[in-house]
């Protein structure tokens, strides 16, 4: 077992120059915001922190018109509390938000503003946390635009390229905190005893090649015809185009399956589908999407909307949708090859 701290493993970062002293100070915020968080989870049912937030028959909703859980707000509110001595935040904006919010307006007694903006899905799988599932935090660190004190919305519209840092913690069997600042992408499990993350795998890597795909096929009716395509052929087996035989998980928590093509390879993909093809996709681009694209980038595999590389995108809206196909590198690139030759016509 390694004995590397996260700490120790941050100011290593930052005398490698990799990272800058209030960004280390931020990663920390945010793990020690996780360990709150993990604990909350769980508790369970003798926390009293699962089932809906709001009201009977008055569920709160949150800005995607999603009923929002207990542990929503609870792990939403954790986050907030956390960095609302600002110092190294100038600004943060989460799933569960309508808009950012500037962190002078979190922390009105006054503490200076910093240079960094945090987006975070707070809780990630919502719909396994009643049924005892792995679920997550999703988090993704940008730069405030060089003279912006207070930034709006507009001033986190950044392509997931310009992330300086991007992580998750997954609350399962056990905690993990998977992070990257663009030099790696490295697993620390949460010692529960000592309550310190430590370094569990530096550098994880994902095959390029995989037989296991990540999808929910309960929406293939509702797929476009190179999705239909794609996921036909990868079921046809050995004896389709593919000539492999597939194997299928979904976990339905992103920073689940993530997790796991990060460890074994796989490729997730949440394509259009009639139903959510107006809002774009189902998943977020700059709390879920982007955060997720860099981790498995800077583990060797690939993200892509299915038509173009996932960190290229340029964004339109915090709360903005996409497809998302990552994972294994082939696989990606295969998946994108059905989606480009239907195009081509
Ligand atoms: O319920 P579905 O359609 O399978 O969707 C599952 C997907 O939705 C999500 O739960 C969305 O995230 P939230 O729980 O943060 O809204 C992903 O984690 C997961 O991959
Ligand atoms: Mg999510
Ligand atoms: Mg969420």
């Amino acid at each position: 077992m390694s004995n590397v701290s996260l700490t120790r493993h941050l100011l290593e970062e930052q005398r490698a120059g990799h990272i800058s002293a209030d960004l280390r100070l931020l990663i920390e915020v945010v793990a020690r915001a996780c360990k709150t968080i993990s604990i909350a989870v769980g508790k369970g049912a003798l926390g009293g922190v699962l089932g809906e937030a709001g009201t009977p028959g008055a569920a709160s909703m949150n800005i995607q018109g999603e009923a929002q859980k207990k542990l929503d707000v609870i792990a939403n509110d954790v986050l907030l509390e956390a960095n609302a001595w600002g110092g190294h935040l100038a600004g943060l904006a989460s799933e569960e938000m309508d808009h950012s919010m500037p962190i002078a307006d979190l922390s009105p007694d006054g503490y200076p503003s910093g240079n960094y903006l945090l987006l975070f899905d707070p809780l990630d799988g919502s719909s396994n946390i009643d049924v005892n599932i792995s679920v997550g935090t999703i988090f993704s660190v940008l730069r405030c635009p060089e003279g912006v004190a207070v930034p709006g919305d507009e001033h986190f519209l950044q392509p997931g390229t310009d992330q300086v840092a991007a992580g998750y913690c997954t609350y399962g069997p056990n905690t993990t905190l998977v992070l990257t600042v663009g030099h790696g992408t490295h697993a620390f499990t949460l010692d529960r005893e000592v309550g310190s993350f430590m370094l569990t795998t530096h550098g994880m890597r994902i095959p390029e090649e995989t037989k296991e795909f990540a999808v929910n096929m309960s929406n293939q009716r509702h797929w476009q015809p190179p999705m239909q395509r794609y996921i036909g052929d990868l079921l046809l087996g050995k004896e389709g185009p593919r000539g492999k035989d597939f194997n299928m998980r979904w976990v339905a928590s992103m920073v689940a399956d993530v997790h796991r093509i990060l460890t074994r390879g796989g490729i997730f993909s949440y394509p259009l589908d009639a139903k959510c093809a107006d809002k774009g996709g189902k998943l977020r681009l700059m709390y879920e999407a982007n955060p997720m694209s860099l981790l498995v980038e800077q583990a060797g595999g690939a993200a892509s909307t299915g038509r173009m590389r996932m960190l290229e995108v340029q964004p339109s809206g915090l709360h903005q949708r996409v497809p998302v196909f990552l994972g294994s590198k082939l696989e990606v690139e295969a998946a994108v090859r059905y989606h480009l030759d239907h195009d081509a016509g």
